[in-house]
């Protein structure tokens, strides 16, 4: 049966039996300790704001959850699929020709996306983006998931919440409070019975909450708009402020631009807060004002952010298998062997392996040293997927040190036909033949020309490579120097040398190739005046036209670039970026050669707006 409880009047004590004596009088839970004539509970504000959180903290437990299972899912079937690929590999690598595949795809997404924490905010689904980043890394260490790594701080500022708190947290949360409150009035309550106690306790957490929300509310509707960044005075912009103060002005200040109808400062225009960007920038990432502006004109101020964060950081270190001498499943086998971590570079390439991590110098195994690889950035082995070399072809790469592009082109010739291998760079050139040596390539044959004078001795080859001296926009982790020492004349003078080669290159090709007629221009720039621009040129120079490049991937060249607008069929040559396709900033287009005629263009009017390209020695950005 159970005591009854004392509900309402006190009754007189019958005397202390054994039983009363040990139990204490029951409790109850405050929900039921109430009197009919009370009004139900409605919830305060303050526990409408703790509901909604910990919901959507469950939402966000469970889409997080359920991504890292799709993830481990996904690593797991990668790790088959590499296996078996592997496995076909040992019947398929050595038939790596442009022939056989379609087209070059880019099925490894998550290889792809640079791990490296972001400094500045995303406009949208940044936290998604940190997460993804944080689990890839995670999983690669093999360490399990910490919630309290993702913690946030609840915004009554009494702890530091767990992002995906449970109700018992809260819960927790909530009888902490209760606890001082008792202690407090501990001593009034001796009165009280149990459940006026518990009712008591409730009211004055309501009491608390509601005061809580309203001081909340009134956070909330407060102006804030003194908090919102002070554009510096004439004197704070002559001292010189330590970095972690320059990257805080850079949000600061990205914040006002992303939003500067709101938060710009009366009297300021766009061009002032673009201009301290650009000093903050410069001084930040160490760039030359001259590189930065090219910077800033190419992306998006979101995506300029990414860019220069992700050039800031090397990229994974790639190699790619000599299919005359191992297949990749072979090679990987022997590197794991020597305690190597790798992984297939992803679905476009038959013969890239990504290396996470080595024991032993990867530049100095015994596969290496027997040629079984070379080191090569992932980005080196676009152009050669594109130029899709035949067997029994004739073939020139006319800038060709130090081999990495022109022994993957004798690879897949399998030492057929004959290989022209020409770098104006006599030492250089001396690595061309070390690495022909090592890897095995027969069918070279080296010079070191001036590649522009290469039409003058030798014509009619089947497909032609143009990796461009440039630059290096691109490149900037590999070569920082690139950030600081570029100005105008040395842009121009890339653009140039890499027209002449082009055009080289195109008087160098047979259009009437059975198998061929091919150009691949490429270079490890970003900048459209080594790019696009290059092939504008060209286009009107001679009797080619724009194809397919066959890689799946890679962003579309420009069509249009601030005023200038380039030929429609520039869309299909292909841009790759750092922050976008983790590799290094690449450009590549393929060109049909049609004829030999040269085309009748007027001349004048090209050089007027090549004019127009370089004539302002610092030219401006537009202000995004
Ligand atoms: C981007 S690197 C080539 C890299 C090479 N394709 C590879 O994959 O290893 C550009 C090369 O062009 C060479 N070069 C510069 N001017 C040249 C010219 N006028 N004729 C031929 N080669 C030139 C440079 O010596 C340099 O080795």
């Amino acid at each position: 049966m159970g005591r009854k409880a004392k509900f309402a009047e006190e009754k007189v004590k019958k005397g202390p039996g054994k039983k009363t004596k040990k139990q204490k009088d029951p409790s109850f839970p405050s929900a039921i300790a109430t009197t009919d004539d009370e009004e139900p509970k409605k919830l305060s504000h303050r526990q409408k704001l703790r509901l909604r959180r910990r919901l959507l903290r469950r939402e966000a437990r469970k889409q997080f959850l359920k991504e890292l299972k799709t993830k481990k899912k996904e690593k797991i079937e990668a790790q088959k699929r590499m296996m078996n690929g592997l496995k076909r590999d040992t019947k398929t690598d050595d038939s790596e020709t442009g022939s056989k595949m379609k087209g070059f795809h880019d099925d490894n997404s998550s290889w792809l996306k640079p791990k490296k924490k972001k400094l500045l905010p995303d406009e949208d689904n940044e936290d998604d983006e940190d997460e993804e980043m944080d689990v890839d890394s995670q999983e690669e260490n093999g360490s399990e998931v910490d919630d309290s790594e993702m913690e946030d701080s609840d915004d009554d500022g009494v702890k530091k919440d767990s992002g995906f708190s449970t109700d018992s947290d809260d819960a927790s949360d909530d009888s902490s409070d209760d606890q001082d409150d008792s202690n407090a009035d501990e001593d009034d309550d001796d009165d009280l019975l149990p459940f006026e106690k518990a009712a008591k306790k409730t009211k004055k957490k309501h009491a608390k909450e509601a005061k809580l929300a309203a001081e909340e509310e009134k956070e909330m509707n407060a102006d804030h708009s003194s908090e919102v960044f002070q554009f510096p005075s004439e004197e704070e912009l002559q001292q010189q402020l330590p970095i972690p103060e320059v990257e805080q002005r850079i949000r600061d200040n990205l914040m006002v631009l992303t939003n500067f109808k709101k938060f710009r400062e009366e009297g300021r225009s766009r061009t002032d807060y673009m201009n301290l960007l650009l000093r903050d920038l410069c001084n930040y990432f160490s760039y030359n004002e001259f590189m930065m502006k090219k910077i800033l004109n190419l992306f998006s101020l979101h995506e300029v952010m990414n860019f220069l964060e992700a050039s800031e950081t090397p990229r994974p270190l790639t190699i790619r298998t000599n299919s005359l001498k191992t297949s990749r499943r072979d090679l990987a086998q022997a590197l794991i062997g020597r305690g190597a971590n790798v992984d297939p570079i992803g679905k476009w390439s038959k013969v890239g392996l990504v290396v996470f991590s080595s024991q032993v110098p990867i530049g100095a195994t015994p596969e290496y040293l027997a040629g079984h690889y070379m080191i090569q950035g992932a980005a080196s082995m676009l152009p050669v997927m594109a130029l899709a070399p035949k067997e029994n072809e004739r073939i020139l790469d006319m800038c060709a040190a130090p081999g990495g592009k022109a022994s993957h082109i004798g690879a897949i010739m399998k030492n057929t036909g004959a290989l022209f291998a020409n770098d104006v760079n006599k030492d250089r050139a001396k690595a061309v033949a070390a690495n022909f040596h090592r890897l095995g390539i027969t069918n070279g044959v080296i010079s070191t020309l001036d590649g522009r004078k290469y039409p003058s001795i030798m014509k009619g080859f089947d497909r032609v490579l143009v990796d461009a001296p440039c630059s290096g926009s691109g490149v900037a982790s590999k070569d920082p120097s690139v950030k600081s020492s570029k100005d105008h004349s040395d842009i121009q003078r890339c653009f140039n040398l890499q027209q002449d080669l082009l055009l080289a290159a195109i008087d160098c090709t047979n259009a009437k190739s059975p198998t061929g007629g091919y150009i691949i221009y490429s270079t490890c720039s970003i900048l459209p005046e080594e790019n696009e621009l290059v092939i504008q040129k060209i286009l009107a120079k001679r009797h080619v036209k724009l194809v397919e490049t066959g890689l799946d991937f890679g962003n579309e060249g420009f069509t249009k670039f601030l005023a200038h607008r380039f030929h429609p069929s520039m869309k299909l040559a292909r841009r790759f970026y750092p922050h976008t396709h983790n590799m290094d900033g690449f450009f590549v287009a393929k060109l049909k050669k049609i004829s030999d005629k040269i085309p009748t263009t007027d001349v004048e009017e090209m050089d007027e707006d090549e004019e127009r390209w370089f004539m302002n020695e610092n030219p401006d950005y537009i202000l995004p």
